[in-house]
């Protein structure tokens, strides 16, 4: 059990080369108990890259990953998610004909062990429904229940995929540009139920949207030519100027 002191989730001195090219370096990240953390930098800092590692899709060339008080650098990315690392991509990965009723369904009976299974016993099905209308209603989907993910406003089908990630019963969820292509009418409201999931659960989320990360993140993490420049409070962030220079230009100084 991670106790309230000891970081969610710790990299130490993680890096990865691809040939010459060192795409993450020396990364030092702490993710604290329910955090709500952004991981922000210009394109090609390194930010996805990093996430490719904490999930276990990478190989570190150099550092360590633990989640509480485990290593679990030279664990697969199954085990990862299993001991509860859930992570969404930038890029939708719905099935466009399933509803987000059944998609839902699925996760979770996948997570059970349930999924190869044919046939099963009615009443093992009704808590994996109610389960499945629980998180769909955390996620506000629940009107949406059985409509075809296709026919879902694209800002609902990323809240859907965050509902997904959820079906595993994550400590930490790593969300890739949750709001990627999301019309700007609809991402502070994706934002919102984002920053109402359960306090048990710590995020470190991408984001390029300046008005997004300030509003809702409480740390920051700014990644540069794949090393954190500095962490902080929004504040931090805002009044350092360095990040200002390197990375937030003036965008900056309208949250300082
Ligand atoms: N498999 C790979 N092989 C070689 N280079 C790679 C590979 N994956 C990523 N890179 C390089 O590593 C750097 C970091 O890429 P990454 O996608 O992590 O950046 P990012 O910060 O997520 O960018 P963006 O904000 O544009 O999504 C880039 O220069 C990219 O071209």
């Amino acid at each position: 059990m991670t106790g309230s002191r000891t970081p969610s989730l710790r990299t130490r001195g993680l890096g990865v080369r691809f040939g010459a090219f060192a795409a993450v370096t020396d990364v030092d990240l702490t993710l604290e108990p329910g955090a709500r953390q952004a991981l922000i930098g210009p394109n090609g800092a390194g930010k996805t890259t990093l996430i490719n590692l904490l999930t276990g899709v990478l190989r570190p060339t150099s550092g360590s990953i633990h989640l509480g008080d485990r290593d679990i650098t030279p664990l697969s990315c199954d085990r990862r998610a299993r001991i509860g690392l859930a992570r969404t991509f930038q890029i939708n990965t719905l099935f466009p004909s399933l509803t987000p009723l059944s998609s839902i369904v699925l996760a979770i009976c996948e997570r059970d062990g349930l999924a190869s299974t044919w046939w099963c016993p009615l009443r093992r099905m009704t808590p994996v429904y109610d389960e499945a209308h629980a998180l769909l209603g955390r996620l506000k989907l629940d009107a949406l229940a059985d409509t075809p993910v296709s026919a879902l406003a694209y800002g609902k089908q990323r809240l859907l995929e965050i509902a997904l990630a959820m079906a595993a019963k994550p400590r930490i969820l790593l969300l890739d540009e949750p709001a990627a292509g999301v019309p700007e009418d609809e991402s502070g409201e994706l934002f919102e139920v984002i920053s109402e999931l359960p306090q048990d659960i710590s995020i470190l989320f991408i984001e390029h949207d300046m008005n997004l990360v300030f509003r809702f993140s409480r740390r920051i993490s700014v990644l540069v030519s794949g090393s954190v420049l500095t962490e902080g409070t929004p504040r931090d962030i805002a009044a350092n100027p360095r990040v200002r220079e390197v990375y937030l230009g003036t965008a900056g100084a309208a949250h300082g």
